[in-house]
């Protein structure tokens, strides 16, 4: 059996740990699929891509606001697909080749898992078994999307995110099992490249974990351009291929020609066989890790959404970069944080969070105070004509501590980032509105005039 000084399962995040210090070393690198993982080849990337293709359809759409002429032909989706597709297959063989080609890592394309401490087999695409072992192992094998039984065992074929972005053509009636993050996302895309969308979520709200006013008014503008179906459970998937009738438990029907699940995303460690290398894991099948993202097996470590609390590239990018100091450095530790992760969501409006949430701080029992600005409130929001967009800042009284940000509206994402720093570096509200510059007429004045909104 070949042994390794490390040996890394996921060309992910994980392919990320690998650079030349490890260069007079042995290293091997396992991955069943294309490298760059989730993010490159099915997440964040190709539905940004898209997104921002759908914001490009929606801005004419939008041109008469702005007394301009003009008329949507509509998106070219096979050359859309085209476009992004061909970038990121190109980009993924790329990284591949790139590893085959170094001569202190090994390749090893198929699906391992563990036979023993720190010792995998490798069932590679011709069938055949091979065994290895790395004085050091990572397990970065991300998740998978979660299929609800009604839907897996029905027999009938069904999308999630691995695949409704390579589609053929948008579909007319796209039905999307869920209301989170993927759901607010390829809503946007398939919605701007003509399908009509039909949404089924148990809770009350869409993207109920955002805070609630973000998720209300995000709600409110959803149900204007689709089909909502909220407090309701799947009870069965019905019909047949192309024309398939989603039955809800209060008995209403839900038609729809294609049908895209995305109720969450569940981590891969159950293919792993990891009691055989005595790892832990969480009731909820997280990879257990600790602050320094050693699991419970001596010399092995786990990142990203195999055992992080937060399924975001940047979260698993950070614990990458902790986990590569850590298995050089035994001695000298890094330990890794989940507080103050900003998010986005790239719906339209745009959304960026940060912190708390209202109902957080409430159920905490905070003493804090709130400010909620419209973008329609300053010069820039005047331009962009926005009438739905704001920034809600909490912040604890008497003291101005930033508990929490929350913005809907264009350039969230960007713009989330600097409450973000201003938390992180223990900036209060009174300081950040007060000692920097804020660049007049920018669209960032919102958050500067809810920051002076705050009664502390
Ligand atoms: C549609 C979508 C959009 C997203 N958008 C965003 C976004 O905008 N911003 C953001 O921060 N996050 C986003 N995410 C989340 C982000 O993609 C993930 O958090 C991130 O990619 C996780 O990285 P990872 O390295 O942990 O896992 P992955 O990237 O999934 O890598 C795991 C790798 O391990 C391989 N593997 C697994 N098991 C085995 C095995 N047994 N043998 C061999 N190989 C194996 C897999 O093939 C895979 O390549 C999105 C996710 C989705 C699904
Ligand atoms: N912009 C981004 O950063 C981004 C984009 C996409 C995905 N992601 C990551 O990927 C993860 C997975 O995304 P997601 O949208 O699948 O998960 P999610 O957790 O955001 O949303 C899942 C939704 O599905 C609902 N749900 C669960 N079971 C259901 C069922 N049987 N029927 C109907 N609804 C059901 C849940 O109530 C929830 O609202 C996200 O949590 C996020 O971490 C991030």
């Amino acid at each position: 059996m070949r042994r390794f000084d490390l040996v890394v399962l996921g060309a992910g995040s994980g392919n990320m740990l690998i650079d030349d210090s490890w260069a007079d070393r042995e290293v091997a690198i396992i991955e069943r699929s294309a490298f760059g993982g989730t993010c490159l080849n099915r997440g964040c990337i190709p539905s940004k891509m898209l997104a921002y293709t759908a914001d490009v359809t929606e801005t004419v759409e939008q041109a008469e606001t702005f007394d301009v002429d003009a008329r949507l032909e509509g998106m070219r989706w096979p050359d859309v697909r085209k476009r992004v597709f061909d970038r990121l297959d190109q980009t993924a063989a790329e990284g591949r080749q790139d590893r085959q080609d170094s001569d202190f890592v090994t390749v090893y394309t198929g699906v391992a898992r563990f036979t023993g401490p720190r010792r995998l087999v490798i069932e590679g695409e011709d069938g055949e078994n091979v065994e290895i072992e790395g004085d050091q192992v990572v397990v970065a094998a991300g998740g998978r999307p979660t299929v609800p039984p009604p839907v897996r065992d029905s027999g009938l074929p069904y999308h999630t995110s691995d695949t409704i972005m390579r589609i053929d053509a948008p579909p007319r009636r796209l039905a999307v099992l869920g209301g989170g993050y993927i759901a607010a996302e390829q809503a946007h895309i398939f919605h701007e490249a003509g399908s009509e969308i039909s949404i089924i979520d148990p809770h009350d709200r869409l993207l109920h974990g955002h805070d609630e006013a973000v998720a209300a008014r995000y709600t409110d503008i959803a149900r204007d351009l689709y089909d909502l179906h909220l407090e309701r459970r799947l009870e069965r998937l019905e019909g047949e291929p192309g024309a398939l009738r989603v039955v809800l438990d209060d008995g209403s029907v839900v038609e729809a020609d294609v049908l895209l699940v995305a109720a969450g995303r569940t981590p891969n460690g159950d293919e792993l066989d990891l009691t055989a290398a005595g790892i832990d894991t969480h009731d909820d099948g997280r990879i257990a890790v600790d602050e320094f993202q050693r699991t419970s097996a001596s010399g092995v470590f786990a990142l990203g959404d195999v055992s992080s609390p937060l399924q975001l590239k940047h979260v698993a990018n950070r614990e990458a970069e902790v986990t590569a100091h850590n298995i050089t450095h035994p001695d000298d530790l890094r330990a890794m944080d989940h507080d103050l992760v900003p998010s986005a969501v790239f719906t339209d409006p745009q959304i960026g969070a940060v912190g708390r949430t209202e109902q957080q701080c409430r159920d905490d029992g905070l003493d804090y105070v709130s400010a909620q600005v419209a973008m329609g409130d300053v010069a820039f929001g005047w331009a962009m004509e926005d009438t739905t967009g704001f920034c809600k800042i909490l912040a604890e009284r008497g003291t101005g501590r930033i508990l929490g940000a929350h913005i809907i509206g264009s350039q969230a994402p960007a713009m989330i980032h600097l409450l973000g720093v201003a938390m992180t570096f223990d900036i209060d509200a009174t300081a950040l509105s007060s000692r920097p510059y804020w660049i007049h007429p920018a669209l960032t004045e919102v958050i500067d005039n809810a920051l002076r909104d705050l009664a502390i």
